[in-house]
């Protein structure tokens, strides 16, 4: 589990993260999103010791990343898949990481293995493709074999085989009963990848819970209500002073639920074919919720609607 506490970071007199709390639990993705500089990195960086809190703290299961014993058993982490020695092979990379760490050799053969870069081992890891650059930080991340993951962006660049190779990853380390906690800007992808959210703008905490929840949050989109009897549908509705539009045959109706919709149109006498509340995606939610937090907006939120 990864916990942060009243967790603040200040350079200067910028606050990049400002008493942020949440947790991260063990057996489940969360994903970490938040608009450009809203603080992602810079909260995993400490994470992983990287840069320490101005003030509170974030624990690894119950530590400090400072305090534990043996860290890269306890949490792996990638945060930039382009850190390796370019004139090293990979294996050459994994094993002076494994040796420097306390772990076996044979780790190595495993983890190149378990990413699908056994075949290259042999190969520089400077002459490696973004693809396999992200492959061999995962590798790296996952050398001592750490109950608590940490990926920043790791689908960046990648190919869509790639991508759904990386989530099939994620989910199966979850499953083992493992941390993941994953930040990425790429929203139908995280959709399918994290269960649980962790939401900042501007450093500060905006949500913390399920992603289902998340989205559940976001403004309704109106209903969508098929019916071979319309025009009575319509006069009910324009009756009860209801808003809606056509569209394909179908009326979407706003403000009103699906419940007293279905009530209207047994009271007027109309058969309904469809009677659908549109959701939102994880895309619609997040650029409502996080609209106030764009730090570097591009001065319109555009309506996105799936
Ligand atoms: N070493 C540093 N010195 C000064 N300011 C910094 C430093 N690192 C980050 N910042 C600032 O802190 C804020 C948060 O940056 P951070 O990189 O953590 O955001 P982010 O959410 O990871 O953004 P992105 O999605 O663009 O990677 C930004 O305003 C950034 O300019």
């Amino acid at each position: 589990m990864i916990k942060a506490t009243k967790l603040t970071k200040r350079y200067g007199d910028k606050l990049a993260v400002e008493d942020l709390s949440f947790t991260a639990e063990a057996g489940r993705v969360t994903g970490f999103l938040g608009p450009n500089g809203a603080g992602k990195s810079t909260t995993m960086r400490m994470m992983l010791g990287l840069d320490n809190p101005t003030s509170g703290s974030v624990t690894i299961d119950g530590k400090a990343y400072r305090e534990l014993r043996d860290p890269l058993r306890t949490v792996g982490g990638m945060l930039d898949a382009t850190w390796r020695h370019p004139g090293r092979t990979a294996r050459e990379h994994l094993r002076w990481i494994a040796a420097f760490n306390g772990l076996p050799d044979k780790r190595v053969d495993e983890v190149l293995n378990l990413v699908g870069l056994g075949s290259v081992a042999g190969k520089r890891a400077g002459q490696f493709s973004l693809g396999m650059s992200q492959r061999l930080g995962i590798a790296t991340s996952l050398l001592g074999d750490p109950r608590v993951l940490l990926f920043d962006e790791p689908v960046n660049g990648l190919d869509p085989e790639g991508i759904v190779w990386i989530r099939r990853l994620m989910h199966a380390l979850a499953a083992e009963g493992r941390t993941v906690f994953v930040s990425s800007h790429l929203l139908p992808e995280m959709a399918q990848t994290a269960q649980d959210l962790v939401v900042i703008g501007r450093g500060k905490l905006i949500y913390q819970g399920t992603m289902e929840d998340f989205v559940g949050r976001a403004k309704g989109l109106g209903v969508r209500v098929r019916s071979p009897h319309l025009p009575e549908l319509r006069e009910a509705l324009t009756g009860k002073g209801a808003e809606f539009r056509e569209e394909e045959g179908a009326l979407i109706v706003s403000e009103m639920d699906s419940d007293d919709i279905g009530e209207l149109a047994f009271a007027a006498g109309a058969t309904l074919h469809e009677l659908k509340p549109l959701t939102g995606s994880l895309e619609h939610a997040y650029m409502q919720l996080t609209a106030e937090a764009v730090e570097y907006g591009t001065g319109g939120v555009p309506e996105v609607v799936r």
